[in-house]
């Protein structure tokens, strides 16, 4: 493992225990920010997910986005290729997926606008830090290299760390909704 992986996985264990805690002790709705920000995106295609472990829900505010327009959600191709992301409803029939996500029995694909991006760890800069696939970063970097993207880091405001390693790869977040805040960075 060279110096910065291991500077990753580190901040990732540190940051896997905080939101652990987060998640155990915070109970009850929190997408109440995010849906406060994508109601300002109405009828935008969404990329949203499935949430996994300790991650934050934002299925409340997804749900709410699909009764104005498409929403997605993510699946696995391959190891070190980009996300697809596949129509998601409410009522869409789930499966599980190759990385323990759960997936759309019936994969329908979109292109989306706004992305609603877990993680395991963030910045007070944007910067994020994920399980260490790489997929978001391939992700973001494919579809912004066609035109740009609102990505937002969706979280538990103890997720934040003072610094985070970075590399060259690491795609930067567009903004950063918390259960109690909204951060932009540009
Ligand atoms: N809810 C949600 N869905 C998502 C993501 C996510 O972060 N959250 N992803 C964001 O990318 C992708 C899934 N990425 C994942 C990457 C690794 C593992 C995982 O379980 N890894 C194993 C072993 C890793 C290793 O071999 O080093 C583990 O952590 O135990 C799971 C999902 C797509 N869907
Ligand atoms: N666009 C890219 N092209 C090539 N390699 C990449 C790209 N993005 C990331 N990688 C590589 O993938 C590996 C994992 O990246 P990183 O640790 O940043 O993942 P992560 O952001 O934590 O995970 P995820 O985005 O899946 O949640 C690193 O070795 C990184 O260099």
């Amino acid at each position: 493992m060279t110096g910065l992986a291991a500077l990753k996985t580190e901040a990732r264990k540190a940051a896997f225990a905080r939101r652990a805690e987060a998640f155990a002790t915070a109970g009850g709705a929190h997408a109440g920010k995010l849906s406060e920000v994508l109601a300002g995106y109405r009828g935008v295609p969404l990329a949203g997910y499935m949430a996994m472990r300790t991650e934050i829900d934002p299925t409340p505010a997804m749900a709410e986005a699909a009764a104005h327009g498409p929403v997605g959600v993510p699946v696995i191709r391959a190891a070190g290729q980009p996300l697809r992301f596949s129509r998601w409803e409410p009522e869409t029939a789930m499966i599980d997926g190759p990385f323990g996500a759960r997936i759309p029995a019936v994969e329908e694909l979109i292109d989306p606008e706004i992305l609603i991006v877990p993680l395991v760890a963030f910045d007070a800069h944007g910067n994020r830090l994920g399980y260490g696939g790489g997929f978001y970063d391939r992700t973001l970097e494919e579809l912004r290299a066609r035109r740009p993207r609102l990505a937002i880091g969706f979280a538990f405001d103890a997720q934040e760390a003072g610094s985070l390693p970075l590399e060259v790869t690491d795609q930067p977040l567009d903004m950063i909704v918390t259960e109690t805040r909204v951060l932009s960075f540009r």
